[in-house]
């Protein structure tokens, strides 16, 4: 037995597959937090069901890679029931979506979520009176209280009814179904997607387009918006039947101080920088405290123990991977994707992005990319991952380029545990400052080479509301396991292999190779080579292998301030992460892939070495 969860962006769906299944699918107050099909198995008084949560989409007939997926897959791999989730707060659209899905034929519960916000809103729902029109079971649920999220299964097990209701569509379009349906023996469903342009039957497409074209001509309107019209229409008398009158939304006039660039520039601006700062303040507190109590306790023990060298060499390394990956990276990681989570939540992440629209247009990506981009300072991947969803190639080449270039929070440690811990905070900032002036003007560039038309967005804002605390702590428990079960586990298998080469004097002979470029051209001792490298594998590791290398956590005995800010600079800018490398070869192909990898290491190289130079001459 398979149901799927079907609806519109942002109405809850993750969040009810999540409570039906015991998963941690991601869930967030932003459009299009699913991008592929999650799948999930529960079982109930002996029967096991299988539950796939879909990505949100506003029609069944778009073109958009998302809206294609939930098309193919329930006409090609149909679940035996259809769990539609409609938020109650924005009834019209939903039933839009709901009207289509009903043309499928499968047998449907129809979820009525967000019922709790809708209370709020003043927005009353005759549920009874809406199961009536549609023929459909209606069960009324707010999944953030897991309220009535039990009566869905009991209700897919007996669920039998399709919907009796269907779209009466303009009787044109009626007649070139029915002809479609005798000449070419198609379903209703099929002629009717035909003509709108959709399917993969060439015969029945033709057919189909000289009487869309007839249509056409006659109404002034192709058939696909009249087909839209007519929905609407239905949707419209639907909410007529069912809503009483409507309170006016109080949360309209916060919206609209955060979405006018006067004062929702600065109130960005602000809430970008107290994020950055508390990131700096509250990590650099953590860091210290777990730092100083680890060598305390647990590094100088050790050392005292004075073992064989070998062993001593290993272990030490193994502690000084430990101590940077938990000590140092983690504190930075931990609070920035808390303040991420809260912000996805809270639903500014949308106002952000619309008010950052303009200004990226200037570099040929709309404001809808300001989600990615901002979620790049958490971590490039799933920043890279949601390049998907963007229509055009050339603005996921854009993005590309610009994301791998965002310091995530890795990139974060080495600018908090370098340059702000060793040079001072304001040299940290001028890191930022350098590198988002770098991400301006290769956007502003290669918005003006690379070919291509630009489009307009259609962004939703998600609702202003208070995030959940066990919401935002299980998303960011989610993001920070990736940390901790595959960074750190790397880090440690890394660190002790260095650790062996060097005992071997491998490095130093690596090092010496390279020494021209790391000493004579950028001014680095020569061991930051080897930290260079293995920040390819992490970025943090650049710093943490620093450390191991230099032998102490404390850089500043080591290398001299320049030599700091020049490696810091260097290991932010140069080559993305083997983790971003690997899913912009998913996502942008080999080609972009090499280019964005050699345009960063020249860029790293360029800038230390200019720093270099600068510095020298000073
Ligand atoms: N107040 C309230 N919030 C809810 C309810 N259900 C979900 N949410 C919130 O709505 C937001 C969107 O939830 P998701 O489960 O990510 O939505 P989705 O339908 O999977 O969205 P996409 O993956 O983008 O299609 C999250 O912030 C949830 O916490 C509800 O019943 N009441
Ligand atoms: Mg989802």
């Amino acid at each position: 037995m398979r149901c799927a969860l079907v609806g519109n962006p942002s109405v809850g769906k993750s969040l009810i597959f999540n409570q039906l299944t015991g998963l941690g699918v991601e869930v967030s107050n932003y459009p299009g937090t699913t991008v592929e099909l999650m799948q999930g198995t529960l079982c109930y008084q002996r029967s096991s069901i299988e539950v796939v949560d879909l990505p949100g989409i506003y029609s069944l007939d778009g073109d958009s890679a998302e809206e294609e997926l939930v098309r193919t897959y329930l006409m090609t791999d149909a679940p035996e029931v259809i769990v539609a989730v409609l938020d109650a707060t924005r009834l019209e659209r939903n039933l839009y979506l709901l009207l289509q899905v009903a043309e499928y034929g499968i047998p449907t519960v129809v979820v009525l979520n967000m019922i709790d916000e809708a209370a709020a809103q003043g927005i009353a729902i005759d549920r009874e009176r809406l199961a009536e029109l549609l023929g459909l079971p209606v069960i009324e649920t707010a999944a953030s209280q897991g309220q009535n999220i039990g009566e869905i299964i009991p209700a897919v097990l007996t669920a039998t009814k399709t919907a009796t209701l269907s779209v009466p569509y303009n009787p044109q379009v009626e007649a070139g179904i029915r002809s479609l349906e005798k000449l070419y023996g198609a379903s209703r469903l099929r002629a009717l997607q035909a003509l709108q342009g959709i399917g993969d039957d060439a015969e029945l497409l033709e057919g189909a387009q000289t009487i869309a074209e007839e249509i056409e001509a006659r109404n002034h309107m192709a058939p696909h918006q009249i087909v839209a019209a007519n929905r609407y229409l239905c949707a419209r008398r639907i909410i007529e039947a069912v809503i009483g009158a409507q309170e006016p939304d109080h949360r309209f006039s916060l919206d609209r101080l955060l979405t006018r660039a006067f004062p929702g520039i600065p109130i960005l601006a602000l809430v970008l920088l107290s994020m950055l700062v508390t990131v700096f303040i509250a990590g650099s507190f953590l860091e210290e405290l777990i730092v100083e109590n680890f060598n305390l306790y647990i590094i100088e023990p050790f050392l005292a123990l004075s073992l064989h060298p070998l062993a001593e060499t290993l272990g030490h390394a193994a502690l000084l991977a430990v101590v940077a990956g938990l000590g140092i990276a983690f504190p930075f990681v931990f609070i920035f994707y808390i303040l991420l989570s809260i912000i996805e939540d809270t639903g500014y992440m949308t106002r952000a992005a619309f008010l950052a629209d303009r200004s990226m247009h200037h570099l040929g990506l709309h404001g809808g990319a300001l989600i990615p981009m901002v979620m790049a300072f958490g971590c490039n991947v799933p920043a890279v991952m949601a390049t998907g969803q963007m229509r055009s190639g050339r603005e996921r080449t854009i993005a590309a380029f610009l994301i791998t270039m965002v310091p995530c929070s890795a990139r974060t440690v080495i600018i908090a545990g370098i340059v702000a811990a060793f040079v001072g905070i304001g040299a940290a900032l001028s890191v930022y400052l350098i590198v988002l002036a770098l991400i301006l003007l290769t956007g502003y560039v290669i918005a003006r080479y690379v070919p291509g038309g630009q489009y307009g967005m259609i962004l939703e804002m998600a609702p202003l509301r208070r995030p959940d605390p066990v919401l935002v702590l299980r998303k960011s428990w989610e993001r920070i396991k990736e940390f901790l079960f595959i960074a750190m586990p790397l880090l440690l298998v890394g660190s002790v292999v260095l650790g062996a080469l060097d005992y071997f004097g491998y490095v130093e002979a690596f090092s010496r190779a390279v020494a021209p470029i790391s000493e004579g051209l950028l001014g680095l001792p020569a061991y930051a080579s080897t930290a260079l490298l293995f920040g390819i594998l992490r970025k943090e590791m650049a710093f943490e292998t620093l450390a191991v290398l230099a032998g102490t956590t404390d850089l500043g005995s080591a290398m001299t301030a320049v030599q700091l800010y020049t490696f810091a600079v260097i290991s932010v800018l140069f080559v993305p992460c083997i983790s971003t490398i690997a899913v912009l070869l998913k996502q942008v192909g080999t080609k972009i892939t090499l280019a964005v990898s050699a345009y960063t290491i020249m860029l790293g190289f360029l800038v230390g070495g200019i720093i270099h130079l600068i510095t020298g001459m000073v």
